[in-house]
């Protein structure tokens, strides 16, 4: 009986998101304007981080591209001015707490208040449970998850006493749903998903109605992190991976 009840629900669920789905390709949100805002992206070296930093760009944007990976986020940044916006980059290692704060603070001194985050940075161990060196399995936790709770810390602050700013987590699918061989993965992005509803709720309960948060919990995006990743066959030409431009725009 429970399951009839429980298949119901599903399917009214499902319904209701198809048809909010269906009324936001005509009725497209309005969008806020982002012209002069200054957005910090982290992984703005890799695939989406790229895209991100592009797009923001192109509405007028200035950046700060976090990375580890210094030539490649200086790859972005130099794609990012030729669109004419004032770009800085920082190398940091967003596995490491005091890293993330010493940057954040040389930010803040250098650049000023953040309006925009967007915790895209994310990293999967890719190894079976049980053969993966354990400093992999922390990795995954520490850039996917608790690394939000510090680079929010950072900069919430100046954010609260503004009442303005935007807190944008890239989550996953993988954070609502599971599939096998990524536990380290889903742990993380599950973590991220519950920090990101929790965080909207403090906002909303202290009246900092000025603050946005945007949650953004894709499927498979054709970027290569999850190149070995396949669904079954008979499915596969049904849900291709996403491309990775749609899915940052
Ligand atoms: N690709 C997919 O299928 C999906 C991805 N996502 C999420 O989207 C986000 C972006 O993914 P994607 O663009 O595909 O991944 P990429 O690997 O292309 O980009 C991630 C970037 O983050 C950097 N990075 C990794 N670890 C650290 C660290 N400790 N400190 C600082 N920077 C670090 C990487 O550097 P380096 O390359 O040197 O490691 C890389 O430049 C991630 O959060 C991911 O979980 C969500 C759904 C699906
Ligand atoms: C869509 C879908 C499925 C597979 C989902 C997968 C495999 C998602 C992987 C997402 C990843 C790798 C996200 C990375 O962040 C199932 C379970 C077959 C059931 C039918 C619907």
């Amino acid at each position: 009986m429970s399951l009839i009840v429980d298949l119901l629900l599903m399917l009214i669920d499902v319904t209701y998101s198809i048809l909010c789905a269906v009324v936001r390709t005509f009725l497209h949100p309005r969008l806020k304007s982002i012209d002069g805002e200054l957005c910090l992206i982290t992984g703005a070296g890799g695939v989406l981080g790229r895209l991100f930093a592009l797009e923001f760009a192109k509405e007028g944007a200035h950046l700060i591209l976090w990375d580890c990976n210094t030539a490649a986020n200086e790859q972005t940044a130099q794609l990012a001015r030729k669109l004419g916006v004032e770009v800085r980059t920082y190398t940091v290692d967003l596995s490491k707490r005091q890293s993330i704060y010493e940057t954040a603070g040389r930010v803040r001194a250098e650049v000023g208040d953040v309006d925009i985050l967007v915790n895209n940075a994310g990293v999967v161990a890719g190894q079976r449970l049980l053969e993966c060196p354990d400093e992999l399995l922390e990795r995954t936790l520490l850039v996917n998850c608790h690394a939000l709770f510090w680079m929010t810390k950072a900069f919430l602050p100046q954010m609260k006493a503004r009442n303005h700013g935007h807190i944008v987590t890239i989550a996953s699918a993988l954070g609502l749903f599971t599939t096998a061989f990524v536990e380290d993965y889903c742990a993380s992005k599950f973590g991220a998903v519950g920090f990101h509803e929790s965080l909207a709720h403090e906002l909303r309960a202290e009246n900092h109605y000025g603050i946005k948060t945007t949650l953004v919990c894709p499927y498979i995006i054709d970027t290569g992190m999850f190149a070995g990743c396949e669904i079954r066959k008979e499915i596969q030409s049904l849900i291709p991976p996403l491309e990775p431009l749609y899915t940052a725009q």
